[in-house]
């Protein structure tokens, strides 16, 4: 991954990169890609997602073998048609990308909804090393690309989840499409622990009745890959 994070030429960190498959069976009037990409120096809202051409064919090695170790860990956890949704026995309709993230302490990423032109369906996401507090709040109103606004309406509904190291998120239906996704920038995040130990963040335990089972978790620096399928013409340099 190291690879993928170096600095650019003007000395600034890259802390994103994006890698673009073919779909199998595509006749592929647009180029296959595999290439990184380099963020702002914190991960910004999707919607200014850079795209680099490049000339490989698939995603790298590490990455197919992450995704075939996802399939069998969501096999029994995903109902079934979520699990096909997310892998497809044969020839996906729609190529995948997947993103890179590299998140320093106490960076984060602005609440938004995946470009829905650009994207469809079926979400996965991997955190490595770190974890965070991932919120979501529902969007009100009409929601489309034309309308990004719509996504930072104030709205009552609004969920923290804790993302622990080496957990998996996915989002489909209205979590992919009809609630926000953001992580906020700060230092750390307040976990309630469940009797398992799993985190689950609430703001509620900021104030004086700190709960036994509560902690502070400091961030430390967190990878996350996540993958998506690239909607027909999203996969096109200059297309979104
Ligand atoms: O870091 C994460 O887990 C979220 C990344 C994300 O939402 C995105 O790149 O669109
Ligand atoms: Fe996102």
């Amino acid at each position: 991954m190291e690879q993928y994070f170096v600095e650019d030429r003007s000395g600034k960190r890259i802390n994103q990169a994006m890698l673009f498959e073919r779909a199998k069976g595509a006749s592929g009037s647009s180029e296959e890609r595999h290439g990184a990409a380099t963020g702002s120096s914190v991960p910004a809202n999707a919607a200014s997602e850079p795209i680099f051409p490049t000339s490989a064919t698939s995603l790298p090695p590490p990455l197919l073998s992450l995704l075939d170790s996802l399939s069998h860990i969501l096999k029994p956890t995903l109902p079934a048609e979520t699990h096909k949704l997310l892998f497809p026995s044969s020839h996906p309709l729609h190529a995948r990308q997947a993103i890179l993230n590299l998140y320093a302490p106490g960076e984060g990423i602005s609440p938004h909804v995946d470009l829905l032109r650009r994207f469809g369906d079926g979400i996965i996401g991997v955190s490595f090393y770190g974890g965070c507090v991932m919120q979501f709040e529902r969007v009100q109103g009409e929601n489309d690309d034309a309308h990004p606004e719509a996504s930072d309406a104030p709205t009552e509904e609004i969920y923290s989840v804790y993302l622990p190291q080496n957990s998996i998120i996915v989002l489909t239906g209205d979590a992919r499409y009809r609630w926000t996704h953001g992580i906020a920038r700060r230092d750390g995040d307040w976990v309630l622990f469940d009797a398992e130990g799993k985190g689950e963040d609430d703001d509620a335990v900021c104030g004086t009745e700190v709960s036994p089972r509560a902690g502070w978790i400091p961030r430390s620096t967190r990878l996350s890959i996540t993958f998506r399928w690239l909607l027909p013409g999203a996969d096109i340099v200059g297309g979104g």
